[in-house]
């Protein structure tokens, strides 16, 4: 192996690179020729999930499961790699899709001391969001091969190490299932490491084929053979694949389609698997579910289900006016206002429209233009770039590149926090990009935060006919009943932990200023501590504890928002910020005890 890697211009480079890595944690500006553009846009995403840079703060998640069906395919290849690295200092790891260590094969004493000081070790999460950027979390987050040097590293403990991380797809049905890494020493670094971690992730989803090929093409044959005799809902599973067809996604939402497929694994395991069940759904229709177990190389392959609406319950005759329900991957809420942003926005893309979609931060905007995408045009490229990170030339030439040359969906995020300089640049490749004749057609979305006051912003904003709303989260909270439940199962996949009826009184309470953003980071902070069972009171932070005594109607939240404004703009003056709201002095001091409202101190 070459001993260190420190040409001219290599990225590895340990010296400027450490020297760019500082100035970035000390928010000052960077060369960006010394830093990799993957490793940057990592460290941006680890600054924004307040990654420790200077200590390793993880916790134990839980003990990894050693008999799945990718730690049963995977290890004997790693086992077989083992031998052949004949004694090297290079540790070999293997994650879940979410970055938990799974197993890690001894390599030697020191790296092996040294790996168990910074926690990459079974049972701990890599996950870019916890670690920043590193091997693994940086793979799994890019979907793509990830080699990391030293200094690359977000957390400054890991600076003495390099890793090669790789993805692992599932053979048939495409999902990531985990990844492999191989770590060793900075100075041992070779780039050929991330060669044999491609190779051995290859050999991985072999071996993973070869598993489970004949299982699951007896599955996906049974599954295509009850399609083509029914045109309604069919779906096949078991506890690696979910299969199911276009009726199934259109007519069912996601909460439904578990509730299903949680139904049909109970049937499947029970005494009559292929007896027919009736299931009720929240919706008020009801189905009925045809379940049939599928067998291959004598074993139980999975199951395909047939399932029939039956019957139409009182709410869904009745309620003319809700909105057609749109399924969009990946987001769950129902509240109207929330809903109504929805459905404006898939309106907005079918037309092909440029949209801008406002908000206040973490509501949602980047999730639901994603979600839409994959929805509607699923194999075509989406590409965000987010003017948070615009420090240097390179991104508004990134910006060009994009808008002139792509295709598919293209977001441009915080697009006020843009000097006016760069937004009369951005308006200028804009233009040029509407004049672009191309092949197929790109369509843009910029997402903002505040109300613009005209001036450059205001010019941007030209190019874009429609500005879509978003609902701030205390203007659905009622959604945080469907949020709770659906980020848990996210972090949290085996779904051990819950959320108690008493935790969950104070979530729908809560105010929620940095909205859906704050409740997944009040609820990762959570899980680092709390992984199984139920969440109480008392496992909240003191943020979700400071809340109104009730619920609050959408019209009570506005008037508390435009309450705690007028204070802020006062002050903390209660007389003059009644008198711009038009509200007598007793009627301000009522509200600001009724909705809980701590004023801001002069
Ligand atoms: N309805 C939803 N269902 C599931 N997850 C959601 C929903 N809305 C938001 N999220 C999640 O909340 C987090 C914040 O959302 P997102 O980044 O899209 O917000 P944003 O409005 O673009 O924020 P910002 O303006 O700060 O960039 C993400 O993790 C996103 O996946």
């Amino acid at each position: 192996m070459p001993p260190t890697l420190t040409r001219p211009g290599d990225f590895t480079d340990g010296e400027n690179l450490a020297k760019a890595r500082e100035r970035f944690l000390t928010a000052e500006a960077i060369d960006p020729d010394q830093v990799r553009d993957a490793i940057l846009a990592s460290w941006w995403r680890s600054r924004r999930w307040n990654v420790a840079a200077d200590h390793i703060d993880l916790t134990y998640m839980r003990d990894p499961d050693p008999d799945t069906p990718l730690s049963r395919s995977a290890l004997p290849v790693l086992t077989h790699l083992r031998e052949h690295l004949d004694g090297q200092p290079i540790s070999i790891i293997l994650t879940d899709p979410a970055g938990l260590v799974l197993a890690r094969l001894a390599a030697d004493h020191d790296l092996d001391s040294h790996l168990d000081r910074v926690k990459l070790a079974p049972g701990f999460s890599y996950a870019e969001e916890f670690v920043g950027t590193n091997g693994i979390g940086t793979a799994l987050e890019g979907g793509r091969p990830m080699q990391v040097f030293g200094h690359e590293h977000y957390a400054e403990h890991l600076e003495d190490l390099a890793c090669a991380g790789v993805p692992i797809h599932h053979p048939i049905s495409g999902k990531t299932v985990g990844a492999v890494d191989l770590t060793c020493w900075r100075k041992d670094a070779d780039p050929l490491l991330l060669a044999l971690a491609k190779t051995t992730a290859d050999q991985i989803q072999q071996a993973l084929f070869a598993d489970s090929s004949i299982r699951e093409l007896e599955l996906l044959q049974e599954y295509l053979r009850t399609c083509r005799r029914t045109a309604g809902i069919v779906f096949a599973f078991n506890n690696d694949v979910v299969m199911m067809n276009y009726h199934a996604r259109q007519v069912l939402d996601p909460s439904e389609q578990s509730i299903l497929l949680g139904q049909a694994a109970e049937t499947l395991a029970g005494r009559h698997p292929t007896r027919a069940v009736m299931v009720e759904l929240p919706s008020g229709m009801k189905a009925r579910l045809y379940c049939r177990p599928v067998r291959g190389e004598g074993r139980l392959a999975g199951g395909v289900v047939h399932v029939k609406l039956t019957e139409l319950g009182n709410r869904q005759r009745t309620e003319a006016v809700t909105p057609p329900r749109v399924f969009l991957p990946g987001l769950v809420g129902s509240g109207a206002l929330w809903l109504r942003g929805c459905h404006q926005v898939e309106a907005i893309y079918a037309s092909g429209e440029w949209l801008a979609l406002e908000g206040e931060p973490g509501v949602g905007k980047l999730a639901l233009v994603k979600a839409v995408h994959q929805h509607r045009t699923p194999a075509a490229r989406f590409s965000v770039l987010d003017a948070a990170e615009a420090s240097d030339r390179g991104w508004l030439n990134g910006v060009r590149r994009e808008l002139l040359g792509g295709a598919g969906s293209l977001v441009i995020r915080h697009v006020d926090r843009l000097s006016a300089g760069r937004l009369r640049a951005l308006s200028a490749a804009l233009k040029a990009a509407r004049a672009v004749d191309r092949p197929s057609p790109l369509w843009v979305a910029v997402t903002l935060s505040r109300r613009h006051d005209g001036g450059e912003l205001a010019e941007l904003l030209r190019f874009f006919p429609s500005t879509v709303e978003l609902p701030p989260l205390r203007h659905h909270v009622e959604d945080v009943h469907e949020l709770v439940p659906f980020f848990l199962a996210k972090l949290m996949p085996d779904g051990r932990l819950v959320c108690s009826p008493e935790a969950m009184q104070l979530l729908v309470r809560s105010s929620w200023p940095g909205n859906t953003e704050q409740l997944w980071q009040v609820l990762r902070r959570i899980v680092q501590y709390r992984r199984t069972g139920s969440i109480q009171p008392n496992d909240l932070p003191p943020e979700c504890r400071t809340v109104s005594r009730r619920v609050l109607s959408p019209l009570e939240s506005m008037e508390r928002d435009a309450i705690v404004q007028s204070l802020l703009d006062h002050d903390g003056n209660k007389i003059k910020a009644a008198r711009s709201l038009g509200m007598s002095r007793a009627t301000i001091y009522r509200k600001i005890h009724e909705y809980g409202i701590v004023p801001p101190t002069r």
